[in-house]
């Protein structure tokens, strides 16, 4: 059992050489069987894994003569995905969360998701990787909601047969680390509503010190499963105030309103090799707590997530690599203290299946970051083949418009963060020059405390926003002369 859940963790680097799609039926290492392991328990949900196990030894390995052998014996998992409610997980049968016994007040042992016990530390390992797949483990030891086969089986389809077309406008970001200039190692673009909203994105809104130029207007069924995803995320949001959070209340600035997605970032990972680094998604322009929906559709990869340890947690108190950066391979930013800090927390990896939605949570963004692990073993999809299409919806805030935001002294957009590392200082907000947060960038020390109201919207000083209107005045005529 141990060694299904604990894995040792594999360093990617760019030097490494993508590794062909593995067949299925090749002979199985300590990584490779617990993957065919995890593909035989999403098929046959309703088989113990030690059994499954031992057909797949018998099988010599081979995912598909286990699975031919197992749906002979007729153990197939019957899933409906008419209804969410009704259908199952698409995952492991058994939860970590319902081994682990915990006393009830009436003094009896009950299973901890019985008891709504949320938020236990989860049993992660240095250097290690903690594999989740049922929801209720996810819920208890996670920022993160699961919900599998969120959609009706039809429009999933649809829907991914319409980002399958869209992928073709896809691209790569490129950044600046020092001399190296970095591509993202997966494609994305922007999704908003409107051709104004879509405007604004290109010549408002900066991302990692650039105006985006790939955005675009959503395509229908991306509209239709974004209301789809509005309805349940608001659903799970109230569900965690209410079952996890302390006295039942959203956490302080969390926004009080309903969540309303009006941004779609769109990614798409070809093939096994294709990643995204670990990161958390900036606040700047969704505020603090933010709540994201992400989707996944296609090939089933995995989401690993680690705690940010402050300073005092941690063994060697260095700092940590910048936020905001997705390369697959954060080697020049990743120094050996984080890798250490990694390493000392393990980590957890939510396995994200076709048709899945994952909420992040309010305290996500700002106390975790989150990758896509490059993969040795992916089972393609019979629509998508090798890929997996993301969408992660987004609800940009307008009081955060870029229009109202501080500029640095350089000139740019200030980005929003939260100090994570000190204690004095922990769970504060700020506002700050990007490229000063950015390796290899010569930034200015543009800083300033920023101040948000319960719900999590701006607090304007209107001294503070005068000065900053006569800096980006200075700085344009700067530009001119
Ligand atoms: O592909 C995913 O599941 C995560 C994507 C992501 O982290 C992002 O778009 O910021
Ligand atoms: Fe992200």
């Amino acid at each position: 059992m141990e060694a299904f859940f604990h894995r040792k963790r594999r360093r990617v680097s760019q030097d490494e050489e993508p590794k062909p799609i593995q067949q299925l039926s090749d002979p199985p290492n300590e990584d490779s069987t617990d993957i065919k392991l995890a593909i035989l328990l999403s098929l046959f949900p309703a088989v113990k894994q030690d059994e499954l196990l031992d057909i797949l030894v018998s099988c010599d390995g081979s995912v598909e003569s286990a699975s031919e052998m197992l749906s002979a014996q007729g153990s197939a998992a019957t899933i409906s995905t008419k209804k969410r409610a009704a259908a199952g997980p698409l995952g492991m049968q058994t939860s970590l969360s319902s081994h682990i016994l915990t006393k009830a007040e009436d003094g009896t042992l009950k299973p901890i998701n019985h008891l709504g016990a949320r938020k236990k530390a989860p049993p992660t390992k240095k250097g290690k990787t903690l594999h989740l797949y049922s929801p209720e483990d996810i819920a208890a030891y996670t920022p993160c909601t699961i919900i599998h086969n969120f959609l009706p089986a039809e429009e999933a389809n649809k829907l991914l047969l319409e980002l399958l077309d869209e992928s073709k406008y896809l691209t790569r970001s490129t950044f600046q680390l020092f001399s190296r200039t970095v591509q993202s190692p997966h494609t994305h673009a922007v999704y908003v509503s409107t051709a104004e909203e879509q405007r604004q994105q290109m010549s408002d809104y900066t991302y990692g010190g650039t105006y985006s130029s790939n955005v675009r207007q959503a395509t229908p069924q991306l509209r239709s499963v974004s209301r789809e995803v509005q309805t349940v995320v608001n659903e799970e949001v109230q569900n965690r105030i209410r079952d996890v959070y302390p006295d039942g209340k959203k956490l302080q600035y969390q926004s009080s309103k309903q969540w309303k997605p009006n941004a779609a970032f769109v990614n798409c990972y070809d093939g096994p090799a294709e990643s995204v680094g670990y990161h958390s998604d900036g606040l700047t322009y969704l505020g603090p707590h933010p709540i994201i929906g992400s989707l996944s559709l296609g090939v089933s990869r995995e989401f690993r997530i680690r705690r940010i340890v402050a300073e005092d947690e941690e063994e060697d108190g260095k700092e940590e690599e910048s936020e905001d950066i997705k390369t697959a391979d954060s080697k020049p930013l990743q120094n050996q203290a984080a890798s250490a800090r990694a390493d000392a927390q393990g980590q957890i990896s939510i396995h994200l299946p076709h048709n899945s939605l994952l909420v992040m949570h309010a305290e996500m963004q700002e106390e975790w970051k989150h990758s896509i692990a490059p993969a040795q073993t992916i089972v393609p999809h019979p629509i998508a083949g090798n890929r997996r299409i993301n969408i992660t919806y987004r609800w940009y805030r307008d009081t955060l418009h870029p229009r109202y935001t501080p500029r640095c002294k350089c000139g740019q957009h200030a980005i929003l963060r939260c100090a994570r590392r000190k204690q004095e200082s922990r769970g504060s907000y700020m506002w700050m020059c990007y490229a000063g947060y950015t390796p290899g960038k010569e930034g200015c020390s543009f800083f300033q405390w920023a101040e948000f109201d319960d719900d999590g919207d701006p607090v304007w000083d209107k001294k503070i926003r005068l000065e900053d209107y006569m800096r980006q005045l200075r700085v344009q005529l700067n530009n001119i002369e």
